[in-house]
């Protein structure tokens, strides 16, 4: 039996973010292994028309919760989702769901946050710092709180480039932000923003980075720890692999490259692809749960999870490995032909930007336009690249983060936890993951259809041909206007025409001779 697995049955568990990417994938994990838990409450807010109970059917009737199905038939009773807005006072939660909620809560995972990285200082500050505060407020009041999980990023500290498993200081006191920010205007905030984030590339890193020092500040006397994911990826093992349920990071590259809109990119190929599992990190917050609650350590613990210094791989590979899945199990009806070229130069990276990416999606909206349709294919394109700009800082280094705290907890259980909560990444074989995530891309986020396989590898052929066509037939424009114009050009092609006539000349006479 597992100790893990048995810690959490009878427990009532607080989950922010619990409709996000880690959220769902940490509440699947947690009822199909301990399906005798109390209860979890998630903090949600309506969203895009949906009541919060239409939320949770939504998630609790997708396929990640089939396995959770079978275990734990009563799952819909054991999930109760509170109304909670992060960023209003109290959480906007009413006094009863308080109540209960300080009464009863027995652990904290805290993941909500905003990872947008062009979000505004203010909305970055209140969620990502000033929620994170009102949350450790609300756990100092919790009578039966055994643990407070806060999630982290391991680029949090990004401005360093080895990272320890400490809370590094901020250059500003978090407390001084918050407050500053109450009176300060949008204005002057812009302004200020880029001297206040220093050395970090952008302001989630930075509020994440402040996020921290708030919870060793406010940690009182909880047992408090905190985790540090790298680039979380789609799953590895459970409940299935390859499920990813957003755009961000890898996923929405992975997709601009399959649908052939993204064909180069500014990126060191050696750098260290960071990409960790997302059901790697759900086992080890799970693992360190149960640790922090039981062993109750006396300072908070920082653990990183990531890949780098146990199982690296590179760009490079990742890039190499996912066009290989493409030829196999390509995305339907692509744009162009997936590519993709690497190029640490600025300028080389201006050139295909022109060439590769600016112009094809002129000459489509020409067409568009012509067509008597809207076009679109500009605007998607500056959007796109806007994107990968964001993302360039992440993928031209490379960074080493120490492990001995997630070293130690892997030793601290027994061989059925290791197992049952495995989150030992060297197990991990980076070809057959990089395949399966291509393909849960294709079936979990663009829901494509395998039996469209064989039509979309005829686009594919056809757009090669219409590439190679294309290529030769601006060669051969090249060439004549260059042959008008040159005297040294119309020698060359002479010498050439004339080689070939005569090597045609020679060959037809040997022929006739053995004749
Ligand atoms: C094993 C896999 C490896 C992958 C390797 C890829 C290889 C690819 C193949 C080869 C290519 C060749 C070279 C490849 C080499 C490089 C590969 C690069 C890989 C990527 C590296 C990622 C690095 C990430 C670094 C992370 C560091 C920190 C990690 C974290 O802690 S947090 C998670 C990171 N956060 C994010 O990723 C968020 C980034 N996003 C944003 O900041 C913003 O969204 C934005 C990018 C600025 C876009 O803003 P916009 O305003 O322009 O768009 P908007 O938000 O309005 O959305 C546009 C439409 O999209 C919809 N949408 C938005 N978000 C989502 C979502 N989460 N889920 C679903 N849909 C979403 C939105 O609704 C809009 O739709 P519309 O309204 O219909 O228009
Ligand atoms: N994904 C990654 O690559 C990495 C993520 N992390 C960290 O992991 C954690 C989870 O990230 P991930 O799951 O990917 O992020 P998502 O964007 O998928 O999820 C964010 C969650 O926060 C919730 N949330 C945001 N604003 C509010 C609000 N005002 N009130 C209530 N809830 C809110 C969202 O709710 P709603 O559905 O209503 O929007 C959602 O459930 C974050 O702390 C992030 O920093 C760390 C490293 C890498």
């Amino acid at each position: 039996m597992s100790t893990v697995a048995a810690f959490y049955g009878g427990k009532s568990i607080l989950i922010t973010g619990a409709t996000g990417f880690l959220g769902k994938v940490l509440m699947e994990k947690l009822f199909r292994t301990s399906p005798d838990l109390k209860v979890i409450y998630i903090l949600v807010r309506p969203k895009a028309g949906q009541t919060l109970q239409q939320r949770v059917f939504q998630i609790l009737d997708s396929k990640l919760f089939e396995k959770v199905k079978e275990v734990c038939p009563n799952v819909h009773e054991k999930i109760r989702a509170i109304y909670a807005d992060l960023n209003q006072n109290d959480f906007a939660i009413s006094k009863e769901d308080m109540q209960e909620l300080l009464s009863c809560t027995n652990i904290i995972f805290h993941c909500a946050a905003t990872v947008r990285f062009d979000d505004t200082l203010r909305h970055a500050v209140q969620l990502n710092v000033t929620a994170t505060r009102q949350l450790l407020l609300m756990a100092s009041q919790m009578p039966k709180l055994e643990a407070f999980i806060h999630i982290s990023t391991a680029y949090s500290n990004c401005n360093l480039k080895h990272i320890d498993e400490v809370i590094y200081p901020c250059p500003v006191e978090p407390k001084k932000i918050i407050d500053s920010l109450e009176w300060l205007d949008d204005a002057i905030i812009d302004e200020i923003t880029p001297k206040l984030i220093r050395d970090w590339p952008n302001i989630y890193t930075y509020t994440k980075a402040l996020g921290e020092m708030v919870v060793q500040q406010e940690s009182r006397n909880l047992s408090i720890a905190i985790i540090r994911p790298s680039i979380v990826g789609a799953t590895w093992q459970e409940p299935f692999p390859g499920w990813v349920d957003n755009i961000n990071g890898p996923n929405g590259i992975i997709i601009a490259t399959g649908k052939g809109f993204l064909r180069a990119i500014k990126a060191t190929p050696m750098a260290v692809a960071d990409v960790i599992p997302v059901d790697t990190v759900v086992n080890l917050m799970l693992a360190v749960g149960w640790y922090t609650a039981v062993h109750r350590p006396k300072s908070t613990l920082v653990y990183h999870i990531t890949s780098g210094n146990m199982n690296p791989c590179n760009w490079h590979k990742m890039g190499v490995q996912v066009l290989a899945t493409f030829e196999k199990i390509p995305f339907e009806r692509p744009f162009r032909r997936p590519n993709a070229n690497f190029t640490s130069n600025s300028f080389t990276s201006q050139y295909w930007n022109a060439v590769s990416h600016r112009a094809p999606a002129i000459i489509y909206d020409c067409y568009l336009r012509l067509t008597g349709r809207k076009p679109r294919m500009t605007k998607l394109m500056n959007r796109l690249l806007r994107t990968v700009s964001m993302l360039e800082y992440f993928i031209n280094r490379s960074w080493e983060w120490s492990t001995y705290n997630t070293e130690m907890l892997m030793s601290e259980l027994s061989p059925e936890d290791q197992r049952v909560f495995n989150f030992d990444v060297r197990q991990l074989n980076w070809l057959e993951y990089i395949e399966n995530y291509v393909l849960g891309v294709k079936k979990y986020l663009l829901k494509e259809d395998m039996a469209g396989i064989p039509e979309a590898k005829q686009r594919l052929k056809r757009l090669r041909n219409i590439h190679y066509l294309f290529n030769t037939a601006l060669f051969l424009i090249a060439w004549r206007l260059l042959i008008a114009r040159s005297q040294m050009a119309r020698n060359v092609w002479f010498f050439i025409v004339s080689f070939c006539y005569k090597f045609l000349s020679y060959f037809r006479a040997s022929s006739t001779l053995k004749v």
